[in-house]
């Protein structure tokens, strides 16, 4: 297949193969890729361990050869395209910890810069400006002067994308560039891409198990399955389409279409009514959820009403001839299990 694409694109695959070769053995991981990148979106890779994801990000970066097929950066292939030039266009952050010997974060950074210097290796004013706005950006102003070895695995992270900042390449790729984040990091990052993508108009890929941040983050989703060419779409449109589903198919999970989450599948073994305010209705529902009841509108033999008594709440609990009343969802639940095993 020739799929015509414009060379206006950042980045396209055609007819891309990827995977190993050993010798004359070479093993498939993913093939019939054929995707494309904007300027100005932030593209998320899903797909379940070992599906291919830092694979396709390796050899989209050049660091792997395809088997076949071929990754055009600007409209040229990245075959004929030297080791700098590829710097030059892409900024790349991958998950192996690297040896970073004595050197300082500030230092770090500024490696980011390199593939814009001239011989003599020596970083400009300009240079130096791009390295404190990337600083900036990531927020690590306060890491600048520590010895990179030092860092946590998270801290470390932040560094690294502050490099690929520095770097500052029309196209930006990062694998699992959350993975060590607690939360608030994280959606520091995913902001920061997000704004980046947009601000700067750079085409900035990443992978990610974190389907939430990809789903209310993302503007196009690549979901990747063993086997099959890859799904593209926006996310909306692709949870609509099962493609979630479909991509993470599992035997013990469902993915949620309301809250777009996946939820364990569970077997529910009674019935009970429930009925009361937000947000006390949905938390109240979880934890029977959890306890193996299926919740209902109105059941003929058990319901719980939650309502407003003082400045606080009560869940009152019809069975039969019993009328209880409770303070909290750990009070209801033990109640439930008495009234039930009576
Ligand atoms: N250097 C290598 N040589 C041979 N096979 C490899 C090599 N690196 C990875 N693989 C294999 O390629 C497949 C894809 O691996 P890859 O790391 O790209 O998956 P992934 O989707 O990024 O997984 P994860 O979500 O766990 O990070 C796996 O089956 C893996 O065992």
């Amino acid at each position: 297949m020739n799929r015509k694409v414009s060379n206006t694109v950042p980045l396209y695959t055609q007819d891309l193969q990827i995977g190993y070769q050993s010798g004359k053995r070479h093993r498939t991981v993913l093939d019939r890729i054929n995707l494309s990148m904007e300027r100005g979106e932030l593209v998320c890779l899903l797909g379940e361990n070992g599906v291919g994801k830092s694979t396709l990000l390796k050899t989209i970066s050049k660091i792997i050869k395809p088997l076949s097929g071929d990754v055009f950066i600007n409209g040229k292939s990245i075959s004929k395209l030297s080791n700098i030039e590829i710097a030059q266009n892409i900024s790349l952050v991958l998950t192996e910890r690297i040896n970073t010997g004595m050197m300082t974060v500030y230092d770090l950074v500024s490696l980011g810069r390199y593939p814009y210097t001239n011989w003599s290796g020596k970083l400009s004013k300009e240079d130096w400006k791009k390295v404190d706005w990337a600083i900036d950006q990531a927020n690590i102003a306060a890491l600048s002067n520590l010895n990179a070895m030092e860092l946590s695995d998270g801290q470390l992270q932040k560094v690294m994308i502050a490099r690929a900042l520095a770097q500052d390449g029309e196209i930006m790729i990062l694998d699992e560039p959350t993975a060590f984040l607690d939360i608030n990091n994280r959606l520091e990052i995913i902001n920061l891409l997000k704004s980046l993508a947009k601000e700067t108009n750079k085409a900035i890929l990443i992978s990610t198990h974190e389907l939430d941040l990809a789903l209310f983050s993302a503007d196009k989703l690549w979901l990747a399955t063993c086997c099959l060419p890859i799904v593209v779409g926006i996310p909306e449109d692709l949870v609509l389409k099962n493609a979630l589903q479909e991509t993470f198919d599992h035997d013990n999970f469902n993915f949620d279409l309301q809250t777009g989450r996946f939820a364990v599948k569970r077997a529910f073994h009674q019935t009970i009514g429930l009925e009361g305010p937000e947000p006390y209705f949905t938390w109240t529902k979880h934890a029977l959820n959890r306890m193996g009841y299926a919740v209902v509108d109105n059941d003929e033999t058990m319901n719980i009403k939650i309502t407003k008594s003082g400045n606080d709440y009560e869940w009152k609990v019809n069975r039969l001839q019993d009328h209880l009343k409770f303070d909290s969802i750990e009070s209801l639940l033990k109640g439930l299990n008495s009234v039930i095993n009576k």
